[in-house]
């Protein structure tokens, strides 16, 4: 399913906080943003999973208004994974996972043996079954994660909108995690703040500034040098990986102005 972010204005408290902002993922496809901290990453994927509503323009799933669709015809289509998410309620790991099935159960809303399994499933997915019986707020950073990542693919949806999924995840688990959402082969929206992550598992990538796209492509032509500097304000070094031979970026600050000298 495709993801089309078109001409999305978004104000919150009175701010524009994104301008007129134009994306596509495709089917299939794992796009990643970038920017720095306080660019509209968030408040741009909030409006796509629809805690925020536009301002102006429109988020369309292969073509349907998203903020048009009724709640639960949404959510079959989209699950999202947002910063910080969480509950204050010592809900069981089992119960957070659950919730994902909501959208998909009519009537009484009780869930099925069928439900069950599709959560079960989802938490081997993410290697945390043997958490299910825990208390999700006994749980560490990452095992949370991990946890709603699993509510996320319980969801069965067609898109998921990632904020910065990995997180409180250690190196193993961020490369686990971002292997996991690319075999999920759903479309993928992301806010990533490793770049070297999102160059190696991004097929596009938008650098935001400002609440503005400033730069879009395939990784590798997007991340330069130039463009690191200007918007990050590092300066980066491109290295060959030795073993894999892919692009990887090293980053020091940029010379600083020296001080005025005292008199
Ligand atoms: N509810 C709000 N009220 C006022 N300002 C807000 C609100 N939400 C976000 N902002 C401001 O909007 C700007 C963009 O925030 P946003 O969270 O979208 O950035 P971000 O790129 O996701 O940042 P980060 O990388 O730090 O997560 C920031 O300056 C932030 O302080």
């Amino acid at each position: 399913m495709r993801i089309d972010v078109e001409d999305l204005s978004v104000d919150v408290a009175g701010r524009r906080l994104v301008h007129d902002l134009t994306l596509r993922a495709d089917s299939g496809g794992l796009v990643g943003l970038v920017g720095p901290n306080g660019s509209g990453k968030s408040t741009l994927l909030r409006c796509v999973y629809r805690a925020l509503r536009p301002a102006a323009g429109a988020v369309r799933l292969d073509g349907a208004d998203l903020h048009a669709m009724d709640a639960r015809a949404g959510a079959r289509l989209l699950a999202a994974l947002p910063q910080e998410a969480g509950t204050e309620f010592d809900f069981t790991v089992a119960e957070i996972v659950a919730l994902g099935r909501l959208p998909h159960q009519r009537g009484s809303g009780r869930a099925g043996a069928a439900d069950t399994a599709v959560c079960e499933r989802a938490l081997a997915r993410v290697g945390a079954a043997h958490l299910a019986g825990r208390g999700f707020l006994s749980l560490s950073g990452g095992e949370k994660q991990r946890v709603l990542i699993a509510r996320a693919l319980a969801q069965e949806p067609k898109v998921l909108v990632l904020d910065e999924p990995t997180n409180h995840l250690d190196i193993a688990q961020q490369l686990e995690v971002l292997a996991l959402v690319r075999d999920s082969r759903l479309t993928v929206l992301t806010a990533l703040h490793d770049l070297n992550l999102a160059a190696v598992h991004c097929d596009a990538l938008h650098v935001i500034a400002e609440g503005r796209i400033v730069a879009s492509g395939p990784p590798y032509e997007v991340l330069t040098p130039e463009l690191l500097a200007d918007v990050f304000g590092v300066r980066a070094h491109r290295v060959r990986h030795p073993v894999s031979g892919a692009v990887q970026l090293l980053f020091d600050r940029l010379p600083q102005p020296a001080p005025p000298a005292s008199s």
